[in-house]
């Protein structure tokens, strides 16, 4: 106990008698040679309790005292609070037992693999969580094997096993039964009791090898995160692999071809804490003269201006991302554009799975379409760009990528296709003439579901084109793996799951390739003016379904006019009808009555009315002569 407190008390002293405000003292790890270091980093199911337990290591570490955390939370962002899930994978130092720990925390949802994999390229080790009361769940099952693909030690924990009643025997199967672990190596924890954390640091440093390093006075340096401060520009996370890089290093980029003079290099306790360098095998912070977000390329390579760049074998780049779902993206105010521009740059430089082209809408004027890794990185973006940015943004309607073979015909490539053979389309607009195409295609997604095994009735009844393979993971859970298009997964499917299990199933998906398939265009048109902005690249089977879907939906958001609204689902251009409503126009001109009855009183009633009418449409679109409310163009297409 004593020892505890006295570690405790000299970490403290460590980070806390520095302060990183105090230009002139900077920390000196030099000590910590890479026998010393362990870069590690928590990988787990969403909830499953990364957070908490980055916490309880912090305190343990002594880089926040307990109670401290409301403060200093992992989950800075307030996106990340507010949804109560960690986006951004972020970085902490906790000196321990003489050893400097990384802690790289890592998201848990499906759409972030991306960043889970990015922190795994830096990472030697992780703690593979599973919570005891929800057992293994299909992100653990791909987080594991990202993981393993990868080479890294994987230190299986067993968390949450503080609460009443979860059976612990049961993970451990599931552990064994999936991923070949025996129930010696496996930890039993409480992240939120602390129950068993204490050992945790030590198994660290006993089972995680040492970052391997190259003995080099040159530097050779790996961004593998970037962020954009409001103050201090563009800043890169970085772990060095051969060298030193320091505060006055001149420093030039592989890729980007750029050299720079190094500002700031330093830690992460949370906050950034300067030092004076960062060696072999560290993981730290750096701010230079980056002045654009593209410099600090994720996967870009540093190294010393003075090394001829022809002796430098750059790091593998990371996996391109593919974006699997385009959105177009507006402000809500056309004269917004140009801050709207730089807060989406930005925030691009944040998050480096986004793909953003410039893009326009006869309705929204200039935007772009942005590319996403799921519907909730997509809403996640938007969220952050309104509350960090104060950006009011619309978003379409998301389409994933379909392709088409066009006929095998000269005129009609080079006339319409640019002479291409195979062409994208990434939303309605981009459908192209059915006549000039030999074949569709659309991508198609390998998903893994884990569900308690009576439900595989109900499961399967969400999707009558194909059936999933099932394997038992125990006696009580199963596992699916279904081949499905994305287009349906990204829409409806998730829901559907989540309604018919009551949320008790959980689910992964990844690309698998393209299939064939009938597709055409869905046209939506509201007094007889096509919106482009709602119309859709669907399956032929499932048109008139979704058809009638968006037209209920587009007549429970749209209000009521003066006049009468007609909205209309056709096939591509023709009048072929697959579904269609009339909204009534409003009933009485409800200021009249007003005016006329009410004297006095009724017209301070009439200035609040008309008060909210005006705060009301500042909101709203106009499309011809129909006041659409910019919500619909996101509402539309939720369940
Ligand atoms: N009973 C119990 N609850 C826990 C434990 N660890 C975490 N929790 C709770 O589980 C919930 C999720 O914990 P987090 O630490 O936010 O989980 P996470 O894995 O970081 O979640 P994401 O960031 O969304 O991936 C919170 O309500 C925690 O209080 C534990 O050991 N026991």
């Amino acid at each position: 106990m004593l020892i505890k407190v006295f570690r405790c008390i000299r970490s403290l002293r460590l980070f806390s008698s520095l302060r990183p405000d105090d230009p002139t003292k900077t920390l000196d790890l030099s000590s910590f040679t890479p026998d010393k270091i362990r870069n590690f980093g928590i990988v787990a199911h969403v909830d499953h309790g990364k957070s908490t337990l980055a916490d309880r290591l912090l305190e343990l570490a002594g880089v926040i005292r307990k109670g401290e955390k409301e403060k200093l939370l992992m989950d800075a962002l307030q996106v990340e609070k507010e949804r109560g899930i960690t986006v951004k994978a972020q970085t902490a130092v906790l000196p321990y037992k003489g050893h400097l720990l990384n802690l790289i925390d890592t998201p848990g949802h499906a759409d972030f693999t991306e960043e889970v994999s990015r922190s795994l390229a830096v990472c030697d080790g992780i703690l593979f969580l599973v919570a005891a009361n929800q057992g293994v769940q299909a992100q653990s099952i791909a987080n594991f094997w990202l993981a393993f693909e990868r080479n890294v030690t994987i230190i299986p924990v067993i968390n949450k096993i503080d609460i009443q009643g979860v059976n612990v025997h049961e993970v451990e199967t599931q552990m064994k039964n999936l991923f070949d672990f025996n129930s010696e190596e496996i930890l039993r924890i409480s992240g939120k009791s602390g129950l068993n954390v204490d050992g945790i640091l030590d198994k660290v440093i006993e089972k995680i090898p040492p970052p391997t390093v190259v003995q080099s006075t040159q530097l050779k340096a790996l961004i593998y995160d970037s962020h954009f401060h409001h103050f201090r520009g563009a800043i890169a996370l970085i772990l060095v692999k051969e060298g030193e890089i320091r505060r006055g290093s001149k420093i030039r980029s592989f890729h980007g071809d750029k050299e720079y003079e190094v500002q700031e290099v330093g830690i992460m306790r949370l906050e950034m804490i300067p030092v004076s360098s960062l060696n072999a095998g560290q993981v730290g912070y750096l701010i230079c003269n980056m002045k654009t977000a593209a410099e600090a390329r994720v996967g870009e390579t540093l190294f010393d201006l003075s090394t001829p760049k022809d002796t430098i074998t750059p790091f593998e780049g990371f996996r391109k991302v593919q974006p699997t779902l385009f959105a177009g993206l507006f402000p809500l105010e056309s004269s917004e554009y140009e801050i709207l521009k730089q807060a989406v740059e930005r925030l691009a430089l944040n998050d480096s799975s986004v793909v953003i082209q410039p893009d326009s809408s006869r309705a929204l004027g200039l935007g772009w379409k942005v590319g996403f890794l799921g519907v909730l990185h997509m809403e996640v973006f938007a969220s952050r760009l309104e509350q960090e940015y104060d950006s009011t943004v619309i978003l379409t309607q998301p389409s994933v990528e379909f392709r088409a073979t066009v006929k095998d015909n000269e005129t009609i490539r080079k006339k319409r296709y640019g002479g291409e053979r195979e062409i994208r389309i990434l939303d309605a607009s981009k459908f192209p003439n059915e006549g000039d195409i030999e074949k569709f295609m659309e991508p198609m997604v390998k998903v893994r579901i884990v569900i308690p095994s009576e439900m595989l009735g109900q499961v399967h009844s969400i999707y009558n084109e194909s059936r999933a393979d099932v394997s038992s993971i125990d006696e009580n859970r199963l596992l699916l793996l279904w081949r499905l298009p994305l287009a349906e997964v990204i829409t409806d499917f998730f829901e559907r799951l989540k309604r018919v299990t009551s949320g008790m199933a959980s689910f992964d998906y990844e690309a698998d390739g393209y299939d064939e398939a009938n597709l055409i265009k869905m046209t939506i048109s509201i007094n007889g003016k096509e919106i482009p902005e709602f119309s859709q690249v669907v399956r032929a089977s499932t048109a008139t379904e979704k058809a009638k879907r968006m037209v209920r939906r587009l007549r429970e958001e749209i209000p009521r006019q003066q006049f009468e609204v007609t909205i209309k689902a056709t096939v591509g251009e023709s009048k072929k009808n697959l579904a269609s409503t009339v909204i009534q126009p409003m009933k009485r001109d409800f200021t009249q009555l007003l005016k006329g009855n009410f004297g006095k009183g009724g017209m301070e009633r009439l200035n609040k009315k008309l008060g909210h009418q005006k705060k009301g449409k500042e909101r709203m679109k106009q499309i011809g002569n129909v006041q659409i409310p910019k919500e619909a163009f996101f509402n539309v297409l939720k369940n």
